[in-house]
């Protein structure tokens, strides 16, 4: 699904990862780790097609990243919403669907029954209907997950999506992206913080493999 290959990332003079080569397969759970300014959500940006290799080459699912690819769900990390932001939880998985058509048209039937059935499969759609702001951090990045699956991806990435979640919703929305990889076959790229004791982590039992940027940078310095 995904392949990068002696792959480099920098930013004018400041390299932020050499040499780097990755496969994730079909269902695979990827964690990453590694230290602020290690270049996480830089590789999930190579990943979206927002930014380009500095040399090495990466694809996904055969082929070059492409911008707003159906293939790619994607989890940002928690922020609140803006207040007043007057869209309700259904509204935001919407928008994960037919966002670039968004405007005063009613969305189509498969598109409704899309939006319910993925509110109901990440335990979010009690609030449908409650306006964003009013929703716990929790449930927001609950709702964000269904968004991130409304297209039904082949690849799920996750972008720090646990910080500022109290211990019972870091597991919840971590196990949604297992289960979504178990039932589905959906390869994860799971990017996180590991705080505590490894064993009590939300996201590192889950892993099939755990790449450290860190560690990375270190071994090609
Ligand atoms: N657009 C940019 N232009 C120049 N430098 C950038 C740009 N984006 C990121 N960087 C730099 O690249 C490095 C990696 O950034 P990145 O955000 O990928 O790291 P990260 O591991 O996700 O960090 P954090 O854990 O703090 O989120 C940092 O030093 C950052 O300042």
């Amino acid at each position: 699904m995904i392949r990068l290959q002696d792959a480099t990332l920098a930013y004018g003079d400041r390299t932020v990862w050499r040499g780097l080569d990755l496969h994730v397969a079909e269902g695979e759970f990827l964690v990453v780790l590694g230290p602020n300014g290690s270049g996480k959500s830089s590789l999930l940006k190579v990943l979206l097609g927002l930014r380009r290799l500095t040399s090495g080459t990466v694809t996904v699912n055969g082929r070059p990243p492409r911008r707003g690819s159906d293939l790619i769900g994607y989890v940002p990390q928690h922020t609140g919403v803006v207040p007043r932001t007057p869209l309700r939880a259904r509204d935001l998985v919407r928008l994960g669907i037919d966002g670039h058509r968004w405007g005063p048209r009613p969305p189509r039937p498969e598109t409704r029954r899309r939006v319910e059935a993925v509110l109901r499969d990440v335990g979010a759609a009690q609030f449908a209907d409650v306006p964003l702001e009013q929703l716990s951090g929790g449930e927001l990045q609950r709702v964000r997950v269904a968004q991130a699956l409304a297209t039904d991806p082949r690849i799920l990435l996750c972008d720090e999506p646990l910080l500022s979640l109290d211990a019972e919703h870091q597991r919840i929305v971590a196990e949604l992206a297992d289960r979504r990889r178990r039932e589905h076959g959906t390869a994860v790229v799971f990017v996180t913080h590991v705080t505590g004791s490894p064993a009590d982590d939300p996201v590192l039992p889950l892993a099939d493999r755990v790449l450290d940027l860190g560690e990375a940078r270190v071994a090609a310095a």
